[in-house]
């Protein structure tokens, strides 16, 4: 009945979104930036394993021991920031947002996330950070779809070719090492078949998920195409 009143107005319900893929494909750049436009939290998985890592490394673990990396699995405190506009990590209280990027993290990640202790500590504390994010999330990583959260509304699995993917992560890169983009393709096999091979959560794609080849797609595009899908699955609702 029209009584002149303001109509009630109901919260859009939260939107839990889920993008995977290989390293290098944008799952970060496409994350952020549809979490923003969206308004809606961000949280990078990938992030939280190299903390991990971080810390595995600081604390004198060796990481080629999987039992050892197991039994240290629970000790690091691990907090994410969920700002898409200034992510934040940090491990026991410091920040670990730069270190957590150095070579050496990053060659000696995907060792210590193939250990299912680390998987669990790290999957519990994703979900429990999803389920905490009133207005929704967008999360990125590798096993978001398949088995952190595998009821997200929608799922986004991102490839592009290794050679666009290399090209990509040399542009970051300084000096000699921007310039080998041999080096830098064979890094990224070398990390995505670990990732692929491992028993536990590997790298894969869901079997509900839109996959979206960013190839010969700009940024820009490819932030479009997820915030289509998202508000496409909204207007469903
Ligand atoms: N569609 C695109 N076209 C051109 N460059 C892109 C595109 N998407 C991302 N990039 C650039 O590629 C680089 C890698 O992107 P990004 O870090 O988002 O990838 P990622 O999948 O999160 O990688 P990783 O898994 O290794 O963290 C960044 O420099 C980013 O600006
Ligand atoms: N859901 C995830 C996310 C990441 N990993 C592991 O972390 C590594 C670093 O990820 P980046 O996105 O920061 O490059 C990645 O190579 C994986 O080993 C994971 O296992 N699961």
């Amino acid at each position: 009945m029209d009584n002149g009143a303001t109509p009630a107005r109901t919260a859009p319900a939260a939107v839990i979104v889920a993008i995977d893929g290989p390293s290098g494909t944008g799952k970060s750049s496409t994350s952020k930036a549809v979490a923003a436009q969206l308004g809606l939290s961000y949280l990078d998985t990938g992030a939280q394993y190299r903390a991990m890592t971080w810390w595995m490394i600081t604390n004198g673990v060796d990481v080629s021991d999987p039992a050892a990396v197991a039994t240290a699995a629970g000790k690091p405190m691990l907090v994410s920031g969920t700002d898409p506009a200034a992510p934040t990590i940090t491990v026991d209280g410091a920040d670990a947002s730069g270190p957590i990027r150095t070579q050496e993290v990053t060659s000696k990640v995907s060792a210590v996330s193939a250990v299912p202790e680390v998987r669990t500590v790290v999957t519990e504390l994703q979900r429990s950070i999803a389920s905490a994010a009133g207005k929704g999330i967008v999360v990125e990583g590798r096993d978001i779809g398949t088995t952190v959260l595998p009821d997200a509304d929608v799922k986004v699995f991102l490839t592009a070719s290794p050679e666009a993917r290399a090209a990509r992560r040399s542009g970051e890169l300084k000096g000699k090492e921007a310039t080998d983009v041999a080096a830098t393709k064979d890094a990224l096999a070398k990390r995505d078949a670990a990732d692929s091979g491992r028993k536990t959560s590997p790298l894969a794609k869901a079997g509900d998920a839109v996959e979206v080849d960013t190839t010969d797609l700009t940024l820009q595009q490819v932030i479009e195409c997820v915030v289509t899908l998202v508000e496409e699955k909204r207007a469903a609702r």
